[in-house]
This record gives structure tokens, sequence and C-alpha cells, in this order.
């Protein structure tokens, strides 16, 4: 580890002053006795690097760089906390700062999920940490509960949501009839989309989150580009309107589960019973669910995404790195992982391998017997209709003469499903694409 273990200071660098690197810097200061206190050891920010310094930065005897690389080559530095986002010039920066034997902290889940391996890599051979607990649920210490809490479990599944912004477009969506694009910008001025928000709605963070907790549940090594990936632009507030009316709430879910072909890993829209408790995770707040065969389920619920909900767990890993390097006995053994030797003999399923239950909408031509030919379809491919709305057609269906009929399907594997969607689309009764949404259970057997 970097630090000398007689000073009682441990030095921060902070790249990037954003919405989290605000958070942090102004964490780390309004707390500094109280952390000290916890800590044994004033944690001090030494170095910052912004693009535009504001001109109080100066007067505060931190050293100010607008180049992050001033940072990870200062010798003055013990951490670099990364709060740039992306991939480069992310990924040459933790590398450097690694290289120079820095501890880092990264809140970037995009850099971890797509370069997570090759970085623990290169920390491993120098004995250094590289912690990422803010990438991934916001304030929630999900990865310390897995790494940690459940050390002692085999994870069976784990279910959550995962993406702030995909759910407080879901919930304004849903409670409030509003559009999708008004709530995004709402959600961009709140500070928690992505730079490039179609990370948000199109569930690539999510699919970055997942393949980090999938990696920490399971032991398995970062698999990004195998994970299923969904997002929410195609909803309709009329979708959410009738799940509630089925009884059922949709939300953006990250879902990995341990079968006997192998891994599910997927993000995408998900039914989930109004009773779950997961339904009623609302707005920018985040909750997973976890299985472990010791402890049953557990659920960890809280924020996200924001500046403070963040800083919250940049400031914490900071925090766990100043007290193992007090602590002779732990030294730089901080592992990224849950898991210090990899498994290599789990395959990651396609998803067309995984079995679920569906929310069907299909458009259908308002004719006689039109129900009695969908239904026909759907038992020719062993799939049986557990509820069904059929509403009158309304505005510009009307005049086409389309009517919604919304069905939950019984339990059936996804390449199985595919076809028959494929047979009820050649209907010359049924307008369009169908649209699919899949059905999580939350009690019982998944907790
Ligand atoms: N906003 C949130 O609620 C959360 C964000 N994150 C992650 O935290 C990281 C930062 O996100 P935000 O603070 O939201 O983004 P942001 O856009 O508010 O902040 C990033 C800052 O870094 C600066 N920056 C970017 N490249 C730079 C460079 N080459 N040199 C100097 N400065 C540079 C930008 O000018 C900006 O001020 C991202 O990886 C994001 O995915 C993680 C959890 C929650
Ligand atoms: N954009 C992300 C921020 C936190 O990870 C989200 O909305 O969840
Ligand atoms: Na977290």
């Amino acid at each position: 580890m970097s630090q000398d273990r007689n000073k009682q200071t441990l030095r921060i660098g902070i790249c990037g002053l954003g919405t989290v690197g605000g958070g942090t810097y102004h964490l780390l200061n309004s707390k500094k006795t109280e952390i000290t206190r916890r800590v044994g050891m004033d944690l001090d920010i030494v170095h910052v690097a912004t693009r535009h310094p504001a001109p109080e930065l100066a007067k505060s005897g931190i050293r100010v760089s607008t180049n992050v690389f001033d940072v990870a080559n200062d010798p003055e530095v013990d951490i670099l906390v990364e709060l740039i986002g992306g991939y480069e010039p992310a990924l040459e920066l933790v590398l450097l700062a690694i290289a120079n034997g820095k501890n880092v902290v990264t809140a970037n889940k995009a850099l971890i999920a797509v370069h997570g391996n090759t970085i623990f890599e290169a920390a491993r051979k120098k004995g250094v940490v590289v912690s990422y607990e803010s990438a991934v649920a916001g304030g929630i210490p999900i990865i310390k509960a897995l790494r940690e809490g459940l050390a002692a479990n085999s994870i069976q599944w784990l279910a959550g949501i995962i993406n702030g912004t995909s759910n407080y477009i879901l919930t304004e969506m849903g409670e409030n009839n509003r559009d999708f694009p008004d709530v995004l910008k709402e959600a961009q001025q709140l500070g928690y989309a992505e730079a490039d928000p179609t990370f948000d709605v199109e569930g690539i963070d999510a699919a970055h989150k997942l393949a980090i907790l999938a990696s920490n549940a399971f032991g398995i090594a970062l698999q990004f580009e195998r994970v299923f990936t969904e997002g929410i632009s195609h909803i309709t507030t009329g979708d959410i309107a009738y799940a509630e009316e089925l009884g059922y709430r949709i939300k953006h879910l990250g879902i990995t589960r341990v079968t006997e072909l192998g891994i599910e890993l997927r993000v995408h829209p998900t039914l989930v019973s109004e009773q779950a408790l997961i339904a009623n995770v609302n707005g920018v707040m985040n909750a997973v669910v976890v299985k472990g065969d010791s402890a049953g389920s557990t659920l960890y619920y809280g924020a996200g995404a924001g500046a403070e909900a963040t800083a919250s767990s940049v400031v914490a890993d900071i925090i766990d790195i100043a007290r193992a390097g007090r602590d002779e006995t732990q030294g730089a053994s901080i592992p990224p992982l849950a898991f210090t030797a990899l498994r290599n003999d789990l395959k990651i399923l396609d998803i067309t391998e995984i079995e679920s239950e569906y929310y069907l909408r299909i458009s259908a031509r308002d004719r006689v017997g039109v129900f009695a030919k969908i239904s026909q379809v759907l038992t020719h491919y062993g799939i049986n209709i557990e509820a069904v709305i059929q509403k009158e057609p309304h505005g510009s269906d009307l005049e086409k003469g389309i009517v919604p009929i919304v069905l939950l399907t019984s339990r059936i594997n996804e390449a199985a499903m595919d076809v028959a969607i494929a047979a009820l689309e050649a209907l010359e009764e049924v307008d369009g694409q169908i649209m699919r949404i899949r059905v999580e259970q939350f009690d019982g057997e998944n907790g």
C-alpha cells in the first residue's frame, strides 16, 4: 500500500469535480472532524483536477490542475479518486495511478464493467487497492454486503432496481402520467443521469452494474458483453396502466441467477407483483434483493444516484483503505471482488435459454374471433393464458379498427416464446409488433 503507515495523514487526489466529485469534496471537508475521529488519521484532499477550477479552489491551499494525469503523477497523493467518468482517459488514468503505487477509488461502473479484469490484475500485481462501492446502486453498500456480510453464502439469485434514472422516469410516467422526454430532462438536471443518458434509458448503465454484481456474487470474471440488455424507452404509459390493472408494476430490473444450465444475466423492464417490496421502490431509489443459501433473502434499499448518496460510498471506500493501511494484518489486502480465485466453469446463458412468464400487448384488428385465433396459436406452442385485458379501441386505433389485447402467459422458455410471437405477428389479424415484457416473481423461492 502506498501510504506510509506511521503517517497520520492519508493524502487524497480527486479527478473530476462534477456531481459526484463535488459531493465527495464537500463530504470530506464537512465531515473532516468526524472522519478523523473514526479512522484515527486525517484524510486530506491535497490535489484536485478539474477542467474549470473555481476561484475559491486556488485559495484553499489544495493543488489544482486541469490535467488529471498530474494527480496520478503526484508523489504526494496516496489515493486517486477517479470521478471523471467514461472509458478514456479514465482507463489510462487509473492504470497510471496503479503503476505509480496509488490506491484507486472510482464511481465509474462503465470503466469497471468493461475494463475491470485488466484493472484488477494490474492492481493485484502492484499490491494496491481498487474500490468501487459507489459504482453500483449509489449510496447502498451492496458491494460490501456481497463481499463481507454474505461471504459465507452461495448466492443463488440477485435482482434489483439498479438505475435511478429509469426508475425515476417509470415512476413519474406511472404516478403522474408525465411524458418520457420531460422526466428524463428533469433527471438530468437533478444529476442522476449519465453524461450520455442513452446509457440510462437503454439499460447499458444497469448492465454495467449487473456485470459487477454478478462477478461479486458468483466469483466469475466481469462479462459485461454477455449481459442481455433492454431499456425502458419502448415502455408506454398504456403498458404501465395495463400492468397496474393486472396487479403488477413495471420496473427496470437487473436479474442474475444460477440455474442448472448456467448463469442468467439480464437487464430489462419487468412486471413485478404490486405486493412485492421492490414494486414499491420509487423515484431515484434503488433496491437489490439477494438470495443466499444460508442467509435466505436479504433486501438493500437506498438512493441510487445523486451527489450526496454517491459521495457517501466514495468516502466509505476511502475510509476502508485508510483503515486497512493502519492495520498491519490487512495491508493492501482489500480484494476488488468477493472471491480471490475466479470460477470459469459457469457459462452465461443466452436470453433464449431463460424461462419466464410474459406480458404481451397485441394490437389486433377488431373482428369477431380474433381472440380465439390468438389463443389457438399460443396453445399450439404450449403457452397458457393466465389473465387477459381486452379494451375498446380509442384514438387513432379507433379509426384503424385496432383493439389492444393484453395477456399474461404461463411460464415458458424464451426461444419458444420467440417462435410463438413470430407466429402471432404473422397473423393477418395482428397489427405491427407485439410488446413483450418478462415477469419476475419475488415471493416464495425467490424471496
Ligand atoms: N451522478 C450520479 O448520481 C452517479 C454517478 N456515478 C459515476 O460517477 C462518475 C462521475 O459522474 P458525475 O459526477 O455524475 O458526472 P459529471 O459530468 O457531473 O462530472 C464529471 C466531471 O469530470 C470532469 N471531467 C471529465 N473528463 C475530464 C478530464 N479529462 N479532465 C478533467 N476533468 C474531466 C467534467 O468536466 C465534470 O465536471 C461517472 O463515472 C458516473 O457514472 C456513479 C454513481 C452515481
Ligand atoms: N445514472 C445512474 C447514476 C448512478 O449510478 C443512475 O441513474 O442510476
Ligand atoms: Na453501492
